[in-house]
């Protein structure tokens, strides 16, 4: 059982932080040497490797150590305003409450709304979150209407594509070649296109199944998508929209782009009506009483929950769905699957204090504030995580893939892919904790160079932590698209990107492609940046020579792809 003591002290204490994970010039590979990399590259808040925020779970001095000799004085004044304007993201946490989450059904009492402390700074303008711009759509309302339709191809998005005299329908809960009756959930008579669910199945596919998860369906979890489909058949939905979006973003046939046309199956093939729990990480919402539950589809209204089929063990044994969290309007789960690490990260409803948590395992607990700051509350401010032969720190908000199986499985397509040579350069961009700079530089050896890019602060405090040991491997600090063409790099051997969702984008490619690279992986994590990408990559000269996609989240429309691309010759 874990309890959220409140913090005894006011601040975290000790010995600063690492400073920057390599010497300046230490990787400066013969083929990056030509331009050498900048010895104090700064991220986009102007900080450099000496002034990044120390690690937590490492400690810090009450007083801020003087910074390593700077070369000149302004730089010197620059990181002293910086480490100033850090200040308040180290402030100490705020003491905790007595209220307390007590399983629900105990019934505990609300404690009274708490007001702004005297003093507490109100955030500026710029902090509070923005209120959104309610738009008021033009055409009559449809939502509640009910179409009998023929059910069209799978589209990027977890719906199939239908018509109703002329008009396009989006339809969740559906399957190609089913005759459904459709719900309107979104839209009006001048709309593009509605969205709607199959409330009603007329003429049922071949891979329907009953859906095993009680709290999916039309109008509840947004969670799964593909609930109601057998295994198989989501992963043929699947190949269906990477097939449609290389088609059409990329001008790729599957057998242009060297793919197999198949979507492999990760942690062995479960028969139909089997429910894999893969969720290492589970973002709760919580409602008005005080019950957790999953957002449900395009809403902010919570569907509750007394179980999450996908969640993994580890997540479902902390017993989040019994306990009573009035006060707060987030949960977030993490199970390491590495390790036995547990952490839960609550925010606090606005002016709401933290109530005393009580879970069924021992947990690290932190705190987010309303200016998304992480708060120690009890515990370590990481968990630890196992992948490609070492340990990796994985700090709050820090990224890490969420099926237990993906690091594996990610990391061997990228290095089969790719086969590094002692001896070469490679990149890892968008590097997060430092998975593949990691993977990658045992390969190249210490007389090969890694150099990381990744924005997120304290990803790269991680990064840096848990490759302190490979002193060929360089971690920095900014967007790769602000930070790359900073560091004089004129060519490389290798590439692994990784980016976020929207993809890399044209000026990153085309940076890329002029790197002279021997191969590029690109993991990719939704297929119509990366076939977007894949074009400007053909633009720039190179095309696909393997393309590989992964059921890495399975029951939902999503998938993970490693594409490897050399130059046309
Ligand atoms: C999909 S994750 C990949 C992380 C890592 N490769 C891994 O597998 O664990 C994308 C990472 O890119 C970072 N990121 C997002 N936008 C970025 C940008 N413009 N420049 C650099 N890093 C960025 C995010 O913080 C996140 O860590």
């Amino acid at each position: 059982m874990t309890r959220n003591n409140p913090p005894r002290s006011s601040g975290r204490q000790g010995r600063p932080g690492r400073t920057s994970g390599a010497k300046p010039g230490q990787v400066a590979h013969p083929r990056w040497s030509s331009r050498p990399a900048r010895p104090e590259a700064t991220d986009r808040e102007g900080n450099t490797a000496r002034s990044l925020p120390p690690v937590p779970g490492e400690q810090r001095p009450e007083k801020p150590v003087k910074a390593a000799p700077a070369k000149n004085a302004p730089a010197k004044a620059a990181r002293a305003k910086n480490a100033t304007k850090a200040a308040p993201k180290d402030k100490a946490p705020e003491q905790a409450g007595p209220k307390q989450a007590a399983p629900r059904g105990e019934g505990a009492k609300k404690p009274a709304r708490q007001g702004r402390k005297p003093g507490a700074v109100r955030p500026t303008k710029a902090l509070r979150p923005a209120q959104p711009v309610m738009r008021q759509p033009s055409g009559d309302p449809l939502v509640g209407e009910r179409y009998e339709v023929e059910v069209g191809p799978v589209a990027h998005g977890g719906h199939c594509v239908a018509r109703h005299e002329g008009r396009v329908l989006f339809v969740r809960h559906a399957l190609p070649g089913e005759r459904v009756v459709a719900l309107v959930t979104e839209g009006t008579t001048t709309s593009r296109f509605l969205r709607a669910d199959a409330v009603e199945v007329l003429d049922p596919s071949k891979d329907r199944i009953e859906a095993p998860c009680p709290f999916s369906g039309p109008g509840k979890c947004g969670g799964c998508d593909w609930q109601h489909v057998t295994p198989g058949g989501q992963r043929k939905l699947k190949a269906a929209v990477l097939t449609e979006q290389l088609a059409k973003l990329a001008g790729l046939t599957p057998e242009e782009a060297r793919w197999d046309g198949s979507v492999e199956p990760v942690g062995g093939k479960l028969p139909a009506g089997e429910v894999p729990a893969w969720r290492t990480r589970v973002q709760y919402a919580v409602d008005e009483e005080g019950g957790v539950g999953l957002r449900k589809h395009r809403s902010h209204d919570v569907q509750p929950i007394d179980r999450c089929l996908i969640a993994a063990p580890g997540v479902t044994e902390l017993g989040i769905e019994s306990r009573d969290w009035t006060g707060v309007a987030s949960v977030e789960a993490i199970a390491s699957s590495g390790s036995s690490d547990r952490q839960v990260i609550l925010r606090p409803r606005t002016g709401e204090q933290l109530p005393l948590v009580e879970l069924d395992r021992e947990t690290s607990i932190a705190r987010i504030d309303d200016q998304d700051l992480f708060h120690r509350v009890h515990g370590r401010t990481f968990v630890r995580e196992r992948a490609a032969g070492r340990t990796w720190r994985v700090s709050e908000g820090g990224f890490w893939q969420i099926h237990p199986e993906a690091p594996e499985t990610l990391v061997d397509a990228v290095l089969t892919g790719l086969d590094p040579q002692w001896g070469e350069s490679a990149l890892d961009l968008y590097c997060g904790v430092g998975l593949f700079a990691g993977a990658l530089a045992e390969r190249v050896g210490e007389e090969g160079a890694v150099l990381g890019i990744e924005s997120g602060k304290q990803a790269v405090a991680d990064a840096r932590h848990n490759l302190a040991a490979l002193e060929h491997v360089r971690i920095e600090c900014d967007k790769v698209e602000t930070l790359l063409p900073r560091t004089g790099i004129t060519s490389t051997d290798l590439i692994v990107l990784d980016p976020p969702r929207a993809g890399a984008g044209r000026d990153t490619v085309a940076h890329l492609s002029s790197l002279e690279a021997r191969r590029i992986a690109y993991v990719a994590c939704d297929p119509a940046a990366l076939a977007r990408d894949l074009a400007f990559f053909r633009e720039g000269g190179y095309r696909p020579v393997s393309l590989r996609a992964f059921d890495l989240f399975p029951m939902t429309q999503h998938f993970e792809c490693v594409a490897i691309l050399e130059p046309v010759r």
